[in-house]
């Protein structure tokens, strides 16, 4: 007689994705358009800071639904404002299948901070769902369904390097060299992305010069020579005041890190993240624990850059 076979369910078809955060290593921003968005010139750098996306199949007719884990999971939304939920949905929507889907969201990029961590779950969810559901969309369909759920999105899924127009949303890969080590200081409270634009046009009173590509030649030069005490020399922020107005106590962790041999400090995109560009990994470390014993800012992260896009991990 055979043994009696033990039947167990198979494990539901699962995706797990991973997508990174963005530190802007040039933001130029032009005056408000009547849409309300600014038109950019942006150099756009992932970092080995990643998102997590798991899209696990749900029972048909169940729906959608969405966790976070991670040290901010309470500042995220779990409900249909969620950029990862919004991701899902409209990619459902886009092929026709139903969106019957558990998402998971851990979170490794700073919540609100200006490093596209909501960004970076769109993207994941993106790509997590398409093959979840086998849906083969396009790249190219698949960055312009990005740029509907944000200007960020796209970069997400591009990762590496990249120089952005428009809203921020069309890109060009940029030629880089090797590796940049970078320190990014975070604080426990966000700044809100539309109120750091919002500033940027009351101190330029609406008149922003119009912004183009040439102002960043020598960044461009540094990151084709892979020279980080010129990339660090040729950091720029267009709303680093308009974040310093706001949040003036991160004047001085920028000071810290300058203090502190850091071959360029800025403000990470609308902030109120820090970033600062280190000499090596041995440096990085030195300006973490600086920044960590001064108390200048509230959680600190060494990583580098660039890093990929999003990528399916299982
Ligand atoms: C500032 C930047 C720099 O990369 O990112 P963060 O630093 O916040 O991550 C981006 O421009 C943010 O991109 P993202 O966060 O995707 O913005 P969106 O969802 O598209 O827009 C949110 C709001 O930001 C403002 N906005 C965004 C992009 C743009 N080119 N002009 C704008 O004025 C608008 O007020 C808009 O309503
Ligand atoms: N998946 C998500 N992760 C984080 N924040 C999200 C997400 N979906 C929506 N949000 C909302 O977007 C806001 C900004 O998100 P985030 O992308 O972290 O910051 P930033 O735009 O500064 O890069 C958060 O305050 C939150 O309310």
């Amino acid at each position: 007689m055979s043994p009696p076979v033990r039947l167990t369910a198979a494990p539901p078809p699962t995706a797990r994705v991973r997508a990174p955060g963005k530190v802007n290593l040039s933001l130029r921003v032009g005056p408000v358009q009547d849409d309300g968005y600014h038109p950019l010139v942006s150099v756009f750098q992932a970092v080995a800071l990643y998102e997590e996306v798991t899209a696990t199949q749900a029972r048909p007719g169940s729906g959608l639904s969405l966790t976070v884990d991670g040290p901010q999971a309470v500042l995220v939304p779990t409900d249909e404002t969620n950029l990862a939920w919004r991701a899902a949905r409209l990619l459902a929507e886009h092929t026709g299948v139903e969106a019957d889907v558990a998402l998971h969201v851990r979170k490794g990029v700073p919540v609100a901070g200006g490093m596209a961590g909501g960004s970076a779950d769109a993207a994941a969810a993106l790509v997590a769902c398409d093959a979840l559901w086998e849906t083969g969309v396009p790249r190219s369909d698949l960055l312009d369904l990005a740029a509907r759920l944000g200007s960020d999105v796209p970069f997400c899924v591009l990762g590496h390097t990249a120089v952005g127009t428009g809203r921020g949303h069309l890109l060009t890969p940029a030629m880089t060299r090797g590796e940049f080590h970078w320190v990014f200081g975070a604080s426990e409270r966000g700044l809100s992305t539309p109120a750091v634009y919002a500033r940027f046009d009351e101190l330029t009173q609406g008149g922003a010069a119009p912004v183009g590509l040439d102002d960043d030649t020598a960044l461009m030069q540094a990151l084709r020579a892979g020279d980080p005490t010129a990339l660090g020399a040729a950091l720029h922020n267009d709303l680093q005041e308009a974040a310093l107005s706001l949040r003036p106590e991160l004047g001085r962790t920028l000071d810290i890190a300058r203090e502190t041999g850091a071959l360029g400090a800025i403000v990470s995109g609308s902030g109120p993240t820090v970033a600062a560009l280190a000499r090596s990994r041995q440096h990085a470390l030195a300006i973490a624990a600086t920044w960590t014993a001064e108390g200048a800012a509230d959680a600190v992260w060494t990583t580098t850059g660039p890093a990929g896009g999003a990528r399916q991990l299982t």
